[in-house]
């Protein structure tokens, strides 16, 4: 074992090196649920995930990944509306946390650069709160095309770009350098909230994000911002 095995990470870089992504989430895991809550004021279970809960229109006889799935707060809605859900993370800590919340969810490791599935195997890929993590964003993509029937969807919640210029500012360049200091309060790891507001001052905004979905080989993007581009969801159509 090496002293990279043995140290404990709080937090990823902008790297994204799927260890340390995998070691911080692990480390998150146990209050990854509240300080959601508590730093989206809400508005997470509210308002976003509801909205991209209508964009999947999730029914019983849909095949639905819900990729980097985590503790399952994305899958849990979906099940409930009699689809059938695969929730699939590279966090066993967050998979753990998921088992013990839910567990009727079906939960799987594995990593979303080298999905554990065959071609072809879902209606609908969503991704809620984590394209933004992965280290190559292009194959990420291409991994959920594949793994998706033709005519099937994609559907991404992330962290966005707000649209009003002047909000876009104090969001990014003040807002966002006050997450860690909130997550001091309510996190046991402040560190990975570093990460959170840096990556998403470094994420691809709409439009670029738009056009990474079409390169990967998705047809029909379009894409809709919550709370004035805070968050935005992405869909697709894969090619029929
Ligand atoms: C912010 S959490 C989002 C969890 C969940 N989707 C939600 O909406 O609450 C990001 C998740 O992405 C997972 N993740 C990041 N990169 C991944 C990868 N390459 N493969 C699989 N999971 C990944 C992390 O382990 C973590 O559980």
């Amino acid at each position: 074992m090496t002293v990279q095995d043995t140290r404990q990470v709080t937090r990823a870089d902008l790297s994204k090196q799927p260890h340390d992504v995998a070691a911080m989430f692990d480390n998150v895991a146990e209050g990854y649920d509240r300080t959601n809550a508590v730093a989206t004021m809400g508005l997470e279970k509210l308002y976003w995930r509801p909205a991209t809960l209508a964009e999947i229109a999730p029914r019983k006889g849909l095949k639905i990944l819900d990729l980097a799935a985590g503790t399952g707060a994305s899958s849990i809605n979906l099940r409930e509306s009699g689809a059938e859900v695969v929730s699939c993370d590279f966090s066993v800590g967050m998979l753990t946390v998921g088992k013990r919340r839910h567990p009727e969810l079906d939960l799987i490791a594995g990593d979303a650069l080298r999905l554990p599935f065959a071609d072809e195997s879902f209606d609908v890929v969503t991704i809620s709160w984590a394209l933004r993590n992965v280290n190559d964003v292009p194959l990420a993509l291409r991994e959920m095309l594949r793994v998706t029937r033709p005519g099937g969807r994609l559907v991404v919640l992330e962290q966005s770009h707000p649209t009003w210029k002047p909000f876009r500012v104090v969001y990014l360049e003040y807002m966002m350098r006050a997450v860690p200091a909130v997550a001091k309060v309510v996190s046991t790891n402040p560190e990975a909230y570093e990460y959170l507001a840096e990556s998403t001052r470094a994420w691809l905004p709409q439009e670029p994000l738009a056009r990474a979905i079409e390169e990967a080989g998705w047809t029909r993007v379009q894409w809709r911002n919550l709370t004035g581009g805070l968050v935005a969801i992405h869909r697709a159509v894969k090619p029929s």
